[in-house]
């Protein structure tokens, strides 16, 4: 049986006093479309950056393309993450430089030295930027400045930029959280139809449900940074996802509750040794 092209085990991160992560298991195969829900501070963000290396773990185990993540440096890294693509809430495009510029961005991993307008780019990198322009439906857009387009449009260059790296895999943070409903639809739609063409694996966090059982094929659920949902999105429907959503989290916080008081037992017996736990709390 192939191994699973994502693995997280037993995901621990702590910010200070906050406990971003607890316990995370999951695993994820070649073509699913997987989606995190859950709610602002629950921890989608961070088990992403996980499985790009942006963040290290406090304990457990990040297993992506074969690689153990956090022990990646240099070269290893970099070439990992050039197989791995990221679209991120903001888009992050260079506001002043044209369409085709930000999507030959996406290559510059894959080149040495720098690169200062499109002239600096070979021909052949520039008919592959054209072609995801056309791809994601801008292929008119492609000599516009970038901070011309609607929000949806350059996040739809975000993508093609992205694509430019040929990655196997596709995050995606709250893609859609910055954009009407039309659009996201529109941009949901197009980042499932070019999983399905090409095979990609992708990781999208969001926080609407209907989003999520529309366009993943599997939702996986966070809540205070535990994982409390891991299901097939085939049958499923909202009232169900809340239902299951809303009574592990209820279990949850009550797990929570006794650990908190479990732990101010401790630390009152014990206050030289205290250790307060302040899950989900503030950046
Ligand atoms: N660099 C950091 N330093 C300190 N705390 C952090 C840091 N990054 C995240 N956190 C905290 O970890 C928890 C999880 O944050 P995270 O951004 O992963 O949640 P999220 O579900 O992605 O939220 P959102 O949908 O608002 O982006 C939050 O309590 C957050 O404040």
């Amino acid at each position: 049986m192939p191994s699973p092209l994502i693995e997280v085990r037993d995901l621990d991160k702590r910010f200070d006093r906050t406990l971003a992560l607890h316990g995370v298991e999951a695993t994820i195969d070649r073509g699913e479309i997987v989606v995190l829900l859950g709610l602002s501070g629950s921890g989608k963000s961070t088990l992403l950056r996980h499985l790009d290396g942006l963040e290290t773990p406090t304990s457990g185990s990040v297993r992506v393309l074969g690689e153990e993540v956090p022990r990646l440096r240099g070269r290893r890294l970099r070439a990992l993450r050039g197989r791995v693509g990221f679209v991120f809430q903001q888009f992050e495009l260079v506001p002043s430089l044209t369409v085709l510029e930000n999507v030959l961005t996406g290559s510059l991993a894959r080149l040495r030295g720098p690169r200062l307008g499109l002239w600096s780019y070979p021909k052949r990198l520039k008919l592959a930027a054209l072609g995801h322009l056309d791809r994601v439906g801008l292929l008119d857009r492609a000599y516009q400045r970038a901070d011309t387009l609607s929000g949806g449009q350059q996040q739809r260059v975000a993508i093609a930029r992205a694509l430019m790296q040929e990655p196997e895999i596709l995050l995606a943070d709250e893609p859609v959280a910055s954009l009407d409903p039309e659009s996201s639809e529109q941009v949901m739609a197009l980042i499932r139809e070019i999983a399905m063409d090409a095979g990609l694996t992708v990781v999208c966090s969001l926080h609407q449900v209907d989003l999520a059982l529309a366009w993943g094929d599997r939702i996986v659920g966070l809540r205070g940074g535990r994982l409390v949902l891991d299901t097939p999105t085939e049958g499923l429907g909202k009232a169900e996802v809340m239902e299951i959503y809303g009574r592990v989290a209820t279990a949850t916080a009550e797990l929570e509750a006794i650990e908190t008081e479990l732990a101010d037992a401790s630390a009152e017996a014990r206050p030289d040794r205290a250790e307060p736990l302040a899950e989900g709390a503030g950046r």
